[in-house]
Order: C-alpha cells, then sequence, then structure tokens
C-alpha cells in the first residue's frame, strides 16, 4: 500500500542550511505518529517542509506516492491539511464559515461554496460536537473552541492526512481531553495525523508511533512503547526521565 505521507533522506532547514537530517518518514492511514524534540529542534521547520512552504535542503516529501515539490498548492490542499497552533485572525467570521473554507477546497478560485459544501462542513462540526457553535464569530470562542472549529476545517477539506502543529498547546485539562478525543476520531476514520507536542504523557496516550527529534537528528522512530524509553527521553531532553507503566496500560513519564 502507498503510505499517504513519506520522506526519503529528508533534510530539513533554512536557507540551505539544515537544522534536521534523516528524516525517514512512512505514515499509512489511521495513524497517530507524535514528534517531540527540544526548543529549536526543527518540528516547525519539518512541518514547514511538509507543508510544501520551505523546499527540503535534501531528500523528498511524497503525498499519496507523489513528490510534493512538483504539486501546485491546490493539490496539496485537497491531500493534506493543517491544523495550526492558533489562529490569528482580526475577521469575525462565523465559525461555520471558517470550517466551509475547509469543504470548499476543491471548487475553483471563483465559485461560491454550496449546498454540499455547507452540509460536510456541517456535518464536520456535528461530527466534533461543536455544531453549536456554526454561527457564532470566531473572535468571540476560547482558545479551545477555535481549535475545536481548526480540526472541523480539517475534517471538512476531505484531506487524508493532518499535519498538527502543537494541537493542545494553550488548552486547558478538558479541552485536552475534548482535542485528544477528535484526534484519535479522525485516525479512527483513516486519517494519517501527524502532531508536535512537548508532554510525552500526551504523545504515549495519542500516538501509535512516536519521532524524537534533537541535536539535528532523528533519536528514535517507531511504535511509541519501544521507542520512548527513559533512556531515549533522557537523551532527548538532556534531564533524567523516568517512565512508569500505568494499571489501564498507557505510560507516564516524570522527571
Ligand atoms: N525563518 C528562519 N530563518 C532562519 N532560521 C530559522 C527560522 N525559523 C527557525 N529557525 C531556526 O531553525 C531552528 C529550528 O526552529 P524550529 O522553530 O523549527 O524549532 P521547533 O522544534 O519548532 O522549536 P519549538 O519547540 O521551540 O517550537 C532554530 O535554531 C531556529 O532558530
Amino acid at each position: 500500500m502507498i503510505p499517504l505521507l513519506q520522506t526519503r533522506g529528508l533534510s530539513v532547514g533554512h536557507r540551505g542550511r539544515p537544522v534536521l537530517s534523516g528524516i525517514d518518514l512512512s505514515l499509512g492511514p489511521g495513524q497517530v505518529l507524535c514528534l517531540l524534540g527540544p526548543n529549536g529542534a526543527g518540528k516547525t521547520t519539518l512541518f514547514r517542509t511538509l507543508l510544501g512552504l520551505l523546499p527540503a535542503v535534501a531528500g523528498d516529501v511524497l503525498l499519496e506516492g507523489q513528490p510534493l515539490a512538483m504539486m501546485p498548492r491546490s493539490r496539496i490542499a485537497c491531500l493534506l491539511a493543517h491544523v495550526p497552533q492558533s489562529l490569528s485572525t482580526p475577521f469575525a467570521f462565523r465559525a461555520l464559515d471558517l470550517v466551509l473554507m475547509g469543504a470548499a477546497i476543491r471548487l475553483g478560485p471563483f465559485a461560491r461554496p454550496g449546498a454540499a459544501e455547507t452540509l460536510r462542513a456541517t456535518e464536520a462540526m456535528e461530527t466534533l460536537g461543536i455544531a453549536a457553535l456554526a454561527e457564532e464569530e470566531i473572535t468571540r470562542l476560547s482558545g479551545g473552541q477555535r481549535q475545536m472549529v481548526l480540526i472541523a476545517r480539517a475534517l471538512a477539506q476531505g484531506a487524508r492526512t493532518v499535519v498538527m502543529d502543537e494541537p493542545t498547546a494553550s488548552l486547558d485539562f478538558a479541552n485536552r481531553i475534548r482535542v485528544g478525543r477528535a484526534i484519535r476520531d479522525l485516525a479512527d476514520r483513516g486519517t494519517a495525523v501527524i502532531l508536535s507536542t512537548h508532554d510525552p504523557d500526551q504523545a504515549a496516550t495519542l500516538g501509535d508511533r512516536a519521532l524524537l527529534v534533537g541535536r539535528g537528528q532523528v533519536l528514535g522512530d517507531g511504535p511509541v512503547r519501544g521507542v520512548m524509553t527513559a533512556e531515549r527521553l533522557s537523551a532527548l531532553y538532556e534531564v533524567p526521565v523516568h517512565r512508569e507503566a500505568l494499571s489501564g496500560g498507557g505510560l507516564h513519564f516524570r522527571g
């Protein structure tokens, strides 16, 4: 089966200078890959490269088997959705309008979204349990509500791969749980998700796989349990890290 997202010998960086090299990823339907690494390790740089916003310093990114570098943006948008860390817009769109932007991604530049797109947008909001927010202005929503709207936009976009940059960074406990559930829901529908997080417990809860990056290279890549060892996380963050097995089967990491 062709992976939804694949990188081969990828090196990412700025103005031709690599910050992170040796990235060989392969992500299939329904898999959640959590990217972990200290500040400045190159996580955002990697995401910007996967989104086609920065050229690779070396190597390739393939979306559904096709080289990203050869694709027009309109094609990339059909295959890959982005949930940014936060949304900063001065425009008081309705939440539904923002989700409609995802649903309308396949329309031509001057076409207006019609009944089919509105239905897709509404269904995405219902799926995530936020239909009641449809008429609200996004500038008035809380950070957690806005994050759910951005995930609904990704769902309505219908892309089979979603990239999420620290999707729960500024959220309270309840919203972290809601967003976590939404991410697992997306995966259960066959979407491949790659997300960055600074919380090893969250990576162990949400991820099928983990990618550890630091000091310019990949320090671990594979199933969460095998990769997220106390030794590797201690080396990654350069502080002693202890790993505990929880009774329900989960993992907890502490300093
Ligand atoms: N526009 C840029 N031009 C040049 N260098 C940059 C640029 N943006 C980031 N960098 C550098 O690239 C390196 C990686 O930065 P990046 O933002 O990808 O790290 P990160 O892992 O996302 O960090 P954090 O966890 O703090 O968000 C850093 O050394 C940073 O200073």
